[in-house]
Parts: structure tokens; sequence; C-alpha cells
């Protein structure tokens, strides 16, 4: 069953009551973060309370994934520790090229056979956050086959291009970099993921952005905070017209072959292969989401 990435939720790896309760808030997967919102002094407390958290509390199905620091900045030592742990996924921040993820990759290598872990179980995604990694998109999506996804880090993106975040507008300062990642995601057959969006308060912009970065293509969205959650993950989850929508279109189609054509006409549309296969999509998210899709 296809494994939905449509909220992962920032988890400061310094807070043992977020750690304990991360798992009660329904995101889709929970990432444990190391890196920019822990304190350069919390460093190796944080990384040790993440150890413990993952060896102790019970997160269930949902997938755990951690931010780690550069590999000159902590990295390695992360990647040894949650490796060992058992963590799901590795997320690399501000990766500006192939070589970052395939550097990565034979730390996380090395800490598998060390562990003796099974060999390429744990997997890993790349932040991407800066012009650099923008233009090698492509090259860091195709890198490695432990790549879940690639993700948009806009606030370390905007930094780098000299401007900031125009949620208010329609933030075109970031539609470029949203537009490679997507492609490029695609084109490497894994996931694209969204960034933060920062104002916690704001849950309209918050459904608007959603509904653009899903007019767009991704898969889904970092969120920062619970109450982000529910927002994000409607927009992403298939509605009762559109479940609906496909049956038609599934049964149109089954009709259709069986008068010996791969195309027929529905209320006055074409279907045909594409649309079957979004409707098929669609429903198979649903089913993913826990909907129960009626038999005829
Ligand atoms: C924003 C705020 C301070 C607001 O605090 P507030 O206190 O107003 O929150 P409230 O709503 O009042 O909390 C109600 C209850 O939920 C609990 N609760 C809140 N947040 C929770 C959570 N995340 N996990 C579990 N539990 C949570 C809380 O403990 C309380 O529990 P309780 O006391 O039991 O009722 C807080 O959310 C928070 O710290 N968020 C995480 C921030 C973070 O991780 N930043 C780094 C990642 S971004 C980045 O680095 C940029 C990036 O790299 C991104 C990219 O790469 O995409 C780029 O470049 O763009
Ligand atoms: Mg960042």
């Amino acid at each position: 069953m296809e494994r939905l990435r449509r909220t992962m939720m920032f988890v400061p790896a310094s807070n043992p009551g977020m750690l304990r309760d991360a798992i009660l808030y329904g995101a889709d997967s929970i990432m444990f973060d190391l890196e920019d919102s822990i304190s350069l002094r919390e460093k190796d407390t944080s990384r040790f309370l993440l150890y413990q958290a993952l060896k102790t509390f019970d997160y269930s199905s949902t997938e755990t994934v951690v931010r780690i620091n550069s590999l000159d900045a902590g990295g390695v030592e992360d990647i040894h520790a949650m490796v060992r742990a058992g963590i799901d996924c590795i997320r690399l921040p501000k990766t500006t090229c192939a070589q970052d993820v395939l550097d990565a990759e034979s730390v996380i290598l090395e800490a598998e056979k060390k562990c003796g872990r099974e060999v390429g179980s744990t997997k890993m995604l790349a932040a991407i956050e800066d012009p650099m990694g923008v233009l090698n998109a492509l090259s860091i999506a195709q890198s490695s086959k432990r790549l879940i996804g690639i993700a948009l880090g806009s606030e370390d993106y905007v930094t780098a291009m000299k401007t900031r975040r125009y949620s208010d507008r329609n933030s075109e300062e970031i539609f470029f970099a949203r537009s490679m990642i997507v492609h490029a995601a695609r084109a490497a057959g894994i996931a694209a993921l969204d960034t933060v969006f920062s104002d916690v308060n704001d849950m309209e912009t918050l459904r608007k952005e959603t509904e653009f970065i899903k007019q767009l293509g991704f898969d889904g969205k970092s969120v920062i905070n619970p109450r982000q959650i529910p927002v994000v993950n409607k927009v992403y989850t298939p509605t009762e017209k559109e479940i609906s929508n496909a049956l038609d279109v599934i049964h149109a189609i089954e009709e259709a072959n069986r008068r010996g054509s791969g195309v027929i006409a529905l209320n006055g549309k074409m279907i045909d292969k594409p649309i079957v296969e979004r409707a098929e999509r669609i429903l198979a998210l649903a089913k993913a989401a826990g909907i129960k899709i009626p038999e005829n």
C-alpha cells in the first residue's frame, strides 16, 4: 500500500515532552530535529535524549525521520546513534549536490554494518535549501536508491537568495525552487515534499498554500506544530466527491474495455489512460488514508 507523506512534523529533539507526545497528533511522519532548532550547547544531550526516546517510546507504524547536522558538524555522530536506535529515515539538511548524499550514505552503510542492522534498511531524504541545491535537484534526486524523496527548506533558501518569504502574496520567490524540486522528484520516481509554513496561527493561509503545492504535484509538506496537521491532511485526503468521480471513471473505462475500446466519454468528458491513472491514484490515496471504498 502507498505510504502517505501528507505531513512530516518537525519535533525538536531537545524537548522530552514533545518527543513523548509526538505520536498523538496524527502526522504521517515524525521528523525529529537535531539541526537548526537545537542550540549548539544542546546538541550532544539532544542526540542522547532522542536515542533514548526511540528506544523507549512506541511510535507505532508512523514513519520516523531525523534531521541530522551536516557531516562536519556532528552529523557523523548523529547518523551512528540514529541508525543504532532504529530510525526509519535520515534527512540531510542543506544538500547542495549528489556527493553530499553519497558521503552521508557511506556513513550510514558503515553504521548499519557496525550495529548489525540490515544494509540498505535506513532510508534517506535530502533537503534542498540553497540555489546550488535547487540547480542540482535532478542529480541529487537520482543519487541514491535509499532516497525516499527530496524536500524544500525555504527559510534557508530565501535567505541565500537575499529575499524573504512572502506567504501573504503568492510566494513567487520560491516558485522556481518548488518547480525544480517537484520535477526532479517526479523524474527520479521519489516523493516531493514542500517546506514549512512558519505562522502557526494563520490556518487560512496554510490551507491556501497547501492547495497550491498539491496543484503543483507535491506529495505533502513539513509542518512545525500539531495544529497544522489536520489542515494539511484534509487538503491531501480525497473527498467523497473525488472518490465517487474516480469510481465513475474506473467503471466507465471497464465498460469501454468490454466494448474493445480504450476511450469513452463520461458526462461529456473524454476518459482515457492518464485520466484512469489519476482516478486509480485517488483511490489508492483514499485507501492509504483509511477510507473504505465502496465495492460497486
Ligand atoms: C512553533 C512553536 C515554537 C510554537 O509553539 P507554541 O508553544 O506556540 O505551540 P502550541 O500550539 O501552543 O503548542 C501546543 C502543544 O503542542 C505541543 N507542540 C507544539 N509544537 C510541537 C511540535 N513541533 N512537536 C510536538 N509537539 C509540539 C506543545 O508542546 C504543546 O503541548 P502541551 O503543552 O502538552 O499542550 C512550536 O510549535 C515548535 O517548537 N515547533 C517546532 C519548531 C521546529 O522544529 N523548527 C525547526 C524546523 S523548521 C526549519 O528549520 C526551517 C527549515 O529548515 C525547514 C525545512 O527544511 O523545511 C527551512 O530552511 O525552511
Ligand atoms: Mg533550514
